[in-house]
């Protein structure tokens, strides 16, 4: 890529579409390109094919997509598989039809078969069976990363399709019930402290700011205080989804982004081709290689945020995966290692949260 190059972001709003653009306006790329949903929705072929007319990107960054923590993928399973491999679909077949240079797509280490060997490695892809409650939307992803390899078998083209680990940041998804687990944390640990505080203030200006059933900030206290304990937030108690056992790896959205733009500046599908063709998988795993429980990384939200109540688990919600630990040695072979850990992330993306930094 050069500083001109014609560099189009899907996604541009979201999580790792926002720390995207980020990262290349700060490094000088002077031709980005986003177009928000509203703008364009990339389910429309027509609509996504009008747009690469006009627009005639280089270089594509493919981080929109249909996403969501395990109730998301568990309950609206139509649309996680339908809407992402439409999404695709459009987006990669008209990159395609206009030749551009590069491609990235962003793919998620669900992918891999439920009871892998641990860490896993991207050629334990379609080993074994997959995790059911996220089935749909791997097998969407899934979809994308052959999609990717093989019209670089057959085309010769240049797309390259990366699977990162849960990640989380600013501008990440805080919806009480179909967001990751690290936002929905903060968010529920943040509110039953302040319950138990009787910082009604607070309550209400996290209200305002993202409502919920669409009831606001303005809502009077027996309303707020029902709709809360529906998603299992009191004062002083906070309850949780599964046992608290499964494992996790957490990566810093902004780590993510710059891992996305070394990868488009510094790897070529060329230099994958010879361990592809060898192992028949050309993808690459982005993650830190370090794991958390959910109970102990409630416990260091709850430390960081300043919460003294109970944390209990409601084991009638699912668990998922129990371990999801990514082998990153093809990443730090390739030269690209993560920078921000775990605590230092939880920090920055509360202070983020309670707006007490800049996004
Ligand atoms: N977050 C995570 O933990 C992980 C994410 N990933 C992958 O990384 C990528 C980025 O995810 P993330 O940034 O978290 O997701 P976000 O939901 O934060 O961002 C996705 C973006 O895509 C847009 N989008 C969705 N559908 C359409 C559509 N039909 N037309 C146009 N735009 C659309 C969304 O807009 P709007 O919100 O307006 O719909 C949003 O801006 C995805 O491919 C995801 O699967 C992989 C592993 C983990
Ligand atoms: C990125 C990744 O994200 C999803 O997979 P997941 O990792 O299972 O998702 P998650 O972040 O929602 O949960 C992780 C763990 O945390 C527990 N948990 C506790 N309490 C809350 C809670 O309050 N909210 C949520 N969401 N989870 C909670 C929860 O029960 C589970 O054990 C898929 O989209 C998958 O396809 C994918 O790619």
């Amino acid at each position: 890529m050069d500083k001109q190059s014609r560099i189009y972001i899907a996604g541009h709003r979201g999580l790792v579409g926002s720390a995207i653009w980020n990262s290349l306006e700060r490094k000088g790329y002077g031709h980005l390109i986003g177009r928000t949903h509203a703008e364009l929705d990339l389910m429309d072929p027509a609509a996504v094919r009008d747009f690469f007319d006009r627009e005639r990107p280089e270089y594509v960054f493919l981080a929109a997509a249909h996403v969501g923590g395990i109730m998301a993928n568990n309950t609206y399973r139509a649309d996680f598989i339908y809407r992402n491999l439409q999404i695709q679909q459009n987006v990669i077949g008209e990159s395609y039809r206009h030749g551009i240079e590069k491609l990235l797509f962003l793919g998620s280490t669900c992918i891999y078969p439920k009871d892998v060997p641990q860490p896993m490695r991207e050629d334990a892809l379609l080993t074994a069976p997959l995790e059911y409650t996220n089935e749909p939307y791997a097998i969407a992803k899934i979809a994308g990363l052959k999609i990717c390899e093989s019209f670089n078998l057959q085309y010769g083209t240049n797309y390259i399709a990366v699977m990162p680990t849960n990640l989380y940041g600013p501008n990440d998804n805080f919806d009480l019930e179909r967001s990751h687990v690290l936002p929905a944390m903060i968010r529920k640990i943040h509110l039953a402290k302040a319950l138990h505080e009787n910082d009604w203030e607070t309550v209400r200006s996290d209200l305002s700011a993202r409502p919920v059933e669409n009831i606001g900030g303005t809502a009077d206290d027996d309303t707020i205080l029902s709709l809360l304990e529906r998603y299992g937030i009191f004062p002083g108690k906070v309850e949780l989804w599964g046992t608290g056992k499964p494992l996790r790896e957490f990566l810093w959205s902004e780590d993510m982004a710059d891992a996305c733009t070394y990868v488009m500046e510094q790897i070529d599908f060329a230099d994958l081709k010879g361990s592809c063709l060898e192992t028949r998988n050309c993808h690459i795993n982005i993650g830190t290689g370090k794991e958390i429980s959910i109970g102990n990384l409630a416990e260091l939200i709850a430390r960081i945020i300043g919460y003294r109540g109970e944390i209990a688990f409601d084991d009638s919600k699912p668990d998922g995966t129990m371990r999801k630990l990514t082998d990153v040695s093809k990443l730090h072979g390739l030269g690209w290692r993560h920078t921000v850990e775990i605590d230092e992330g939880i920090r920055t993306m509360y202070a983020w949260y309670t707006g007490s930094t800049p996004a």
